[in-house]
C-alpha cells in the first residue's frame, strides 16, 4: 500500500514539475495549442463521441432534452433490464392521466436503432451558482450524454433524433388529455404571458355517439381526416392549413357535442373563444397569436356574441377599421373606439387573414342558432368552408339514441313499436337532447322508455299537423328561402350538408 501511494505522490509530482517547467519554456497560446493536440491524439484513439444534450440552454428549455426524456421514458418502461439499475423515476404531470417513467439521477440506458447501439447516460449536478435569470431557475442540472460509436455517428445520429422527436410527440399526444382553453380573464395574461386558461378536457361525445344522419357524418370524418393528412396538399396548393365548419341548429341539436366529437377523433385541443370578453381587434390578434397546431378554435353562438346584422360605417373609428359592431345591447360603454371594438373585418381577419396562418393545422368551428343573422362575409368558402345543419331527430339518428341510452338496436325493438318510430319522429321535430331526456329517465325499463317515446313523439308530430302551427312553419320555410336568396352562394364550392 506504502508502495502505491509512493507511485503516485511520484507521479503527481512529474506532472506538476512537466507543467511548471512547459509553462516556463512555452508561452501560454501555444501550451494551449499543445494541450488541444494532445486530446485530440488521445481521442483519435477513443472509438466513441459523446453528445451533452442540457435540460436549459440560455433561459430557455431545450425541447431537444424534454423529447428525449419522453422517448427513454417510454423505452425504460418497457425494458427495465436495459437500465443500468432497476430504479426508475416516476411522474405524472398535471393535466395527463398517463404515468411517464424516467431515469433517475445519473442513471445509464442503451438503445439500438437501425442496429447501431448507443447509450444514454442522465446527469444530474448541483447549481454551483444562480445565474443572473429573468426567472428562477432549477437547483440542479441535468442533462443527457448519448455516446455513439464515431463510425455510426454520420449515418445515424441525425435520423436517430429526428426519430426520438417524432416518437416523443406522438408519446405527449397519447400521455396527454385534451386541453379546453378558454379566455375567461379577458386579455390579461398569466404569470407565463399565456391569455388562455386551461383544464383537462373530457367530453365523452365521439361520432359513434353523435346522432345524426350516417351518411352526413361520414362526409364529415372524412372531410376531418383529409384535413388532418393533408400537409403536403396544403402545400402543394399554396393554402393555409386551416379549415372552417359552421354548426347551425335549433338548440339540443348536436353542436356542442359534435365539436368535442371532432377534438377526440383528432386529438386535437379546443380554444373556447368567448368574444364578449374581447375588447379589440388586436387583443383578438394576440389570442390567435397564442393558440397551438392541431387545435380547434371555436366561437360558440356567433350571433349572440357580437351582432353582425346592424352593418353601420362609423366616422369616429380612427380610421382603423371601416365598419365596426357593437354588441347587440350596445349601451355607452360598448361604443366603436370606446370598451368594446372589435369588428367584422376584425373578426375575418381573424380566420382568414395573414395571422390566422401563424400556426398550422387549425380548424375554426362558429357555432349557431339563427344563420339568417349572420353576414354573408364571414360564411364564404375559405372562412366557413362547410356548412351542417344539425337537425333535429330523424329515424336514423333516433337509431344511435337508443343504442347509445338502453344498449338496444332496432332488432330488439317490437316491430309495431318500430314502425310507430319511423312513422312520427320526423314529424315531431323534437331535438336529440329532448329525446335523450326520455331515454334517460327511464333507462333502466327499456319497455317503458320505448312506450313513453312513442307517446311523446306521437303528440309532438300531432300539434305539428294542426293548421296553425303548419301556417308558422310554412311563415319559417318563407324566411329561410329568403335568407338563402340573400346569402346567395355564400357557401358555393364549400360543402353544405344543410337539409
Ligand atoms: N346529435 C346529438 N347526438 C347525441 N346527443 C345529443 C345530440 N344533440 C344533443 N344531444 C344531447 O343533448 C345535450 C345538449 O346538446 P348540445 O349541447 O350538443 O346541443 P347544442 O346544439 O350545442 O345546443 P345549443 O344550441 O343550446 O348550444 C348533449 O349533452 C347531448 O347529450
Ligand atoms: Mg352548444
Amino acid at each position: 500500500m506504502k508502495e502505491v501511494w509512493t507511485t503516485i505522490a511520484s507521479l503527481m509530482g512529474v506532472w506538476a514539475f512537466s507543467r511548471t517547467l512547459l509553462t516556463a519554456i512555452f508561452p501560454p497560446e501555444l501550451l494551449f495549442t499543445l494541450t488541444k493536440l494532445f486530446h485530440h491524439f488521445f481521442n483519435c484513439f477513443s472509438s466513441y463521441c459523446y453528445y451533452d444534450i442540457t435540460e436549459i440552454e440560455g433561459v430557455n428549455t431545450n425541447e431537444l432534452y424534454t423529447a428525449v426524456q419522453l422517448y427513454l421514458s417510454a423505452t425504460a418502461a418497457s425494458s427495465c433490464s436495459a437500465t443500468s439499475s432497476n430504479r426508475l423515476s416516476l411522474t405524472r404531470g398535471l393535466n395527463s392521466s398517463a404515468i411517464t417513467f424516467g431515469l433517475a439521477h445519473n442513471d445509464r440506458i442503451t438503445d439500438e436503432f437501425n442496429g447501431v447501439s448507443v447509450l444514454w447516460e442522465h446527469i444530474v449536478t448541483p447549481r454551483q451558482s444562480q445565474t443572473f435569470s429573468w426567472r428562477p431557475l432549477p437547483e440542479e442540472k441535468r442533462g443527457f450524454t448519448l455516446r455513439m460509436n464515431k463510425r455510426d455517428k454520420p449515418y445515424v445520429l441525425q435520423s436517430y433524433l429526428d426519430f426520438i422527436t417524432e416518437k416523443a410527440n406522438d408519446i405527449r399526444r397519447k400521455n396527454e388529455d385534451r386541453l379546453l382553453h378558454t379566455n375567461s380573464r379577458g386579455g390579461s395574461l398569466d404569470s407565463r404571458g399565456q391569455p388562455w386558461e386551461s383544464v383537462p378536457f373530457k367530453h365523452p361525445s365521439t361520432f359513434d355517439t353523435l346522432a345524426m344522419d350516417p351518411l352526413k357524418k361520414a362526409e364529415i370524418m372524412s372531410d376531418l381526416r383529409d384535413f388532418a393528412d393533408g400537409s403536403a396538399f396544403y402545400t402543394r396548393t399554396g393554402r393555409a392549413w386551416k379549415r372552417g365548419y359552421l354548426l347551425y341548429g335549433p338548440p339540443g341539436t348536436g353542436k356542442s357535442s359534435m365539436i368535442a366529437a371532432m377534438a377526440n377523433f383528432l386529438g386535437y385541443d379546443i380554444y373556447d373563444l368567448e368574444l364578449t370578453e374581447v375588447q379589440t381587434n388586436l387583443e383578438l390578434r394576440k389570442l390567435l397569436m397564442k393558440t397551438s397546431s392541431k387545435s380547434i378554435i371555436v366561437i360558440e353562438d356567433i350571433d349572440c356574441s357580437i351582432n353582425l346584422t346592424n352593418r353601420k360605417e362609423t366616422n369616429g373609428g380612427g380610421g382603423r377599421d371601416q365598419c365596426s359592431f357593437g354588441l347587440p345591447e350596445a349601451g355607452p360603454e360598448t361604443e366603436p373606439g370606446t370598451n368594446n371594438s372589435i369588428t367584422l373585418s376584425g373578426l375575418l381577419n381573424f380566420t382568414d387573414g395573414l395571422w390566422s396562418c401563424c400556426g398550422s393545422e387549425r380548424i375554426f368551428v362558429f357555432t349557431t342558432n339563427h344563420v339568417e343573422k349572420l353576414d354573408p362575409a364571414l360564411l364564404r368558402s375559405g372562412r366557413m368552408d362547410m356548412h351542417v345543419f344539425m337537425s333535429y331527430c330523424s329515424f336514423a339518428s333516433l337509431k344511435i339514441l337508443l343504442k347509445n341510452y338502453l344498449g338496444c338496436t332496432t332488432d330488439d325493438v317490437a316491430p309495431e313499436v318500430l314502425r310507430r318510430l319511423e312513422e312520427v319522429t320526423d314529424a315531431a321535430e323534437m331535438t336529440p337532447a329532448d329525446v335523450s331526456e326520455v331515454l334517460i329517465k327511464n333507462r333502466r325499463d327499456k319497455d317503458r322508455a320505448l312506450r313513453e317515446l312513442v307517446e311523446v313523439l306521437s303528440v309532438r308530430a300531432e300539434k305539428n299537423r294542426s293548421p296553425v302551427r303548419r301556417r308558422e312553419g310554412e311563415e319559417v320555410a318563407e324566411e329561410e328561402e329568403k335568407r338563402e336568396v340573400e346569402s346567395g352562394d355564400a357557401a358555393a364550392g364549400g360543402g353544405c350538408f344543410g337539409e
